[in-house]
């Protein structure tokens, strides 16, 4: 008996000649708040949907909550959240009768109007889906994605349309879940959030796992920090490993102040950019040659 939300060995999903996923391995433990992240097209979708039991896979042994998701019961059903795209928005119920509805189906639901709030549609309790704004629809539809009190919850690219204040407020729901022991895996392109929410970071790039870490394991494989500064008139920058070392340097160099001066450490943004851009040099490269 294994401890994992979500066991994942050599999966592949191939669309004719195309490695959508090529030989994923991985292992997401309960209770972890997991983020799966990468360029479009990476594959990341594919395998949300696989591990919900909505997509075939082409090879690989996989196992949600103890099943395979191919042969998925009703039983497993109720103990997972999916977060379906925009399905609310084809509705003619509104938002709070499509939670009612929706929560009948689960044993242990959690309170409608208590949901509602948490995603910030109090006010459109009442409101058809078709009358909601994007962002709002999409608040919908994470409500629905939990509605059930998930054990393990997915959600795809959950607050792509989300103001600042809704994305606030979904972190927080997050948040309590994760609190509440609940598995969630959620894909998205906003590193700050990914940075916020997640236990580990997965980053995915053309179907291959090219990192799993942490927030802080991921930045602190960028070990150089950037000086800017200008002299002359004209900007200058130094990429290094020992800037204490260089500044020493420059502030012996030029006396008085040194204009726009400024030292800042890689962000995680930089760190997956530069793995993401190393990916596809290799894919390029691979590309080019003749086989
Ligand atoms: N039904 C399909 N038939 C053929 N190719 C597909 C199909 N679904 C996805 N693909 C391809 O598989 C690859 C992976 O797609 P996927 O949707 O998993 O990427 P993603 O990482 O979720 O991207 P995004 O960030 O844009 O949502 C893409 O090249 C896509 O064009």
């Amino acid at each position: 008996m294994t401890d994992a939300a979500i066991s994942i060995a050599g999966l592949h999903k191939h669309y004719g000649d195309l490695r959508a996923v090529d030989g994923l391995d991985l292992e997401i433990p309960r209770g972890e708040v997991f983020a799966l992240l990468g360029p479009n097209g990476a594959g990341k979708s594919t395998t949300v949907e696989i591990l919900e039991g909505f997509r075939k896979r082409t090879a690989g042994e996989v196992s949600v909550l103890g099943i395979d998701p191919h042969h998925a019961t009703k039983e497993w059903r109720t103990r997972v959240g999916v977060m379906l795209q925009s399905t609310s928005a084809r509705s003619s119920l509104t938002a709070r009768e499509a939670l009612l509805h929706t929560s009948r189906y689960y044993p242990n639901p959690r309170d409608v109007d208590a949901t509602l709030d948490e995603v910030g549609l109090t006010e459109k309790a009442n409101a058809k889906p078709q009358t909601l704004s994007g962002g709002q629809q999409r608040r919908l539809d994470v409500a629905l994605a939990v509605i059930g009190n998930p054990d393990l919850v997915f959600l795809d690219e959950p607050t792509t349309g989300f103001d600042p204040e809704a994305r606030r407020r979904f972190w927080r729901l997050i948040e309590g879940l994760s609190g509440d022991g609940t598995t969630v895996v959620l894909t998205t392109h906003y590193l700050d959030e990914a940075d916020h929410l997640a236990d580990r970071i997965g980053i995915i790039a053309s179907g291959r796992l090219v990192a799993l870490d942490t927030p802080d394991g991921l930045r602190s494989r960028a070990t150089d920090a950037r000086i800017t500064w200008t002299e002359g008139g004209e900007p200058r920058t130094e990429e290094t490993p020992t800037p204490a070392a260089f500044l020493r340097d420059l502030l012996g160099r030029i006396p008085g102040e040194v204009e726009g001066l400024r030292v800042t450490h890689p962000s995680l943004e930089d760190v997956y950019l530069r793995l993401v851009d190393d990916v596809a040099e290799v894919d390029a490269a691979a590309e080019e040659e003749p086989s």
